[in-house]
């Protein structure tokens, strides 16, 4: 079952197109990485898929329907982890993870248990009710995981989430993503650490100046790039000659 279709997506902050003509798709319980180098377009294709910007071409449909055609339905369909924490400076911990309980009208019930195995999972038990301006950078980072992983849409929309965690955060957000694709959640998540998205992403899209160069799992990017032996880091690397050859030629 499809989760997520892309559907020849052109679009771009000005007249002039940033993502042309992307095309892709996310099933059930797949967790789909998207690779590239900076300014290929990853937070701009995700920033169409989370509706903040409009494509000039071509649809997105999240779980068969447009933002248009049901923006409630489409809104509550994805949780969404910026790559710079946003935040309310006068809210706390806890009235952070409330209001998110509120916004996706979550049961008081489920919502003590998850809130409870949250904070032990990013080991924050004890920062309940601290204010934003009191956490580090890796901490305000994880309380906007915890409130995406407070709810369970059909899809996690992440963006470069690895920077500033520690080994254990790290580990911690992992967890919550496996235990979510266990449970039929899908994940999209753009990211420059290679190695762990090589592991962990069942398939891998390979963007190049708003365009897929390659998408698939290993095997299929290993076969586009005719690199049989390839790691993730092999083929980013091949793809960068491509640019600078393309640069001077
Ligand atoms: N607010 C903006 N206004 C105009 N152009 C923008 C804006 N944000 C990004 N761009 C341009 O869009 C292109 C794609 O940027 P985007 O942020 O999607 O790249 P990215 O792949 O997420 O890069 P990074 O790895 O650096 O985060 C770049 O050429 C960038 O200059």
């Amino acid at each position: 079952m499809t989760v997520l279709e892309v559907n020849n997506v052109t679009g771009g902050y000005t007249r002039k197109p940033v993502l042309h003509d992307l095309s892709f798709s996310i099933g059930k319980g797949e967790l789909v990485g998207i690779i590239g180098l900076n300014g290929a377009g990853k937070s701009t294709t995700i920033k169409h898929v989370i509706g903040t910007m409009n494509a000039t071409k071509g649809e997105i449909l999240l779980n068969g329907k447009t933002l248009k055609e049901d923006p409630a339905l489409y809104r509550s369909s994805f949780s969404y982890i910026p790559e710079t924490p946003v935040l309310y400076d006068e809210l706390t911990l806890l009235e952070h993870m409330q209001l998110t309980a509120m916004a996706y009208n979550l049961e008081e019930s489920i919502f003590k248990v998850r809130l409870e195995s949250l904070l032990k999972e990013f080991r924050m038990e004890k920062r309940l009710n601290w204010f934003p301006t009191h956490f580090s950078k890796g901490m305000r980072q994880k309380i906007m995981i915890m409130c995406a992983f407070l709810v369970s849409p059909s899809l996690y929309i992440i963006d470069e989430p690895f920077v500033g965690l520690d080994p254990l955060g790290i580990q911690s957000l992992l967890n919550q993503m496996q235990a979510r694709k266990e449970e039929g959640a899908s994940v999209l998540m753009s990211t420059h650490i290679l190695a762990t998205a090589e592991k962990y992403c069942d398939r891998i899209l390979l963007l190049h100046n708003g365009k897929i160069r390659a998408q698939g799992t290993m095997e299929d990017l290993r076969a586009a790039f005719q690199m049989p032996n390839a790691t993730l880091d092999d083929l980013y690397i091949e793809m960068t000659k491509e640019q600078q050859n393309e640069q001077f030629a």
